[in-house]
């Protein structure tokens, strides 16, 4: 499905030298992502931060996610109050699965060779980066840079980190956050047993979803 809307960013291409790259299912997003996001962004000084919901993602192809148009519009309102946020359709767009090595490519001729892109992920996405496609290309188009979460040991998240830095010759960071234990399944889960999610996710959201009946 194709979804058109003057709001979408990603054609912007105006000058920027450091760009956060925030993928994910976001079904729904959260407290979470927007945190992580919002640190790295400050941490790292990045000069914006693109979320980019994914049409198919890699390793839920086989897991029912909510259709592209809820996920659109939930990443907008969720983003529209951060000037340094944008929200971009270019895997929404697309009937392919969303692999990031695409997409990193295809940013990569939107802002230029010497525009640096930062991956923003996880520390769970990150331990998996071994099972990505073409993690080899990818590890010399971007750097990745992961947020603790809580429920991971944080030395085994080092050790892992270690050895595909090593592996691939990549750039990977690591960032302590104040953990958030939220996630898009619990959230999901709350809502289809009538549980609060009330400070979970920004409000609009919350509001999206009820009036939507996203999760029933
Ligand atoms: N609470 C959190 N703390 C740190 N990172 C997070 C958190 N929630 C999600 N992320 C990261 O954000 C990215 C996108 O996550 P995703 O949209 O799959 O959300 P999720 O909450 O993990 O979803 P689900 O529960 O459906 O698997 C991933 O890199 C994931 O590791
Ligand atoms: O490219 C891959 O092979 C790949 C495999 C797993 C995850 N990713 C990306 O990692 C981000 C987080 O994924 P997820 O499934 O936790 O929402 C999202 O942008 C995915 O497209 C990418």
């Amino acid at each position: 499905m194709s979804i058109t809307s003057p709001l979408d960013l990603s054609n912007k291409s105006s000058k920027v030298s450091k760009v956060g790259v925030m993928g994910g299912t976001f079904d729904p997003i959260h407290y979470g992502h927007l945190v992580i996001a919002e640190q790295i962004r400050c941490e790292y000084e990045l000069e914006k931060v693109i979320f980019i919901p994914a049409g198919i993602p890699p390793h839920k192809s086989n897991v029912r996610v909510t259709d592209r148009k809820d996920r659109y519009l939930m990443t907008l309102l969720a983003t529209i109050t951060n000037p340094y946020f944008e929200v971009s359709r270019i895997e929404l767009d697309s009937n392919e699965i969303s692999y990031t090595i695409h997409t990193i490519q295809k940013l990569k001729k939107i802002y230029g060779k010497d525009t640096e892109l930062h991956f923003i992920t996880g520390a769970d996405a990150i331990c998996e980066l071994d099972t990505w496609k073409d993690v080899e290309n990818l590890s010399k188009l971007c750097t990745f840079i992961a947020a603790t979460r809580p429920g991971l040991e944080n030395s085994q998240v080092d050790e892992k980190i270690e050895t595909l830095k090593w592996k691939y010759n990549t750039s990977i960071k690591k960032i302590k956050l104040p953990a958030l234990a939220i996630s898009s399944t619990d959230i999901r889960n709350r809502i289809r047993e009538g549980q609060s999610v009330k400070y979970l996710l920004p409000e609009p959201v919350e509001y999206y979803i009820h009036k939507n009946n996203v999760y029933v």
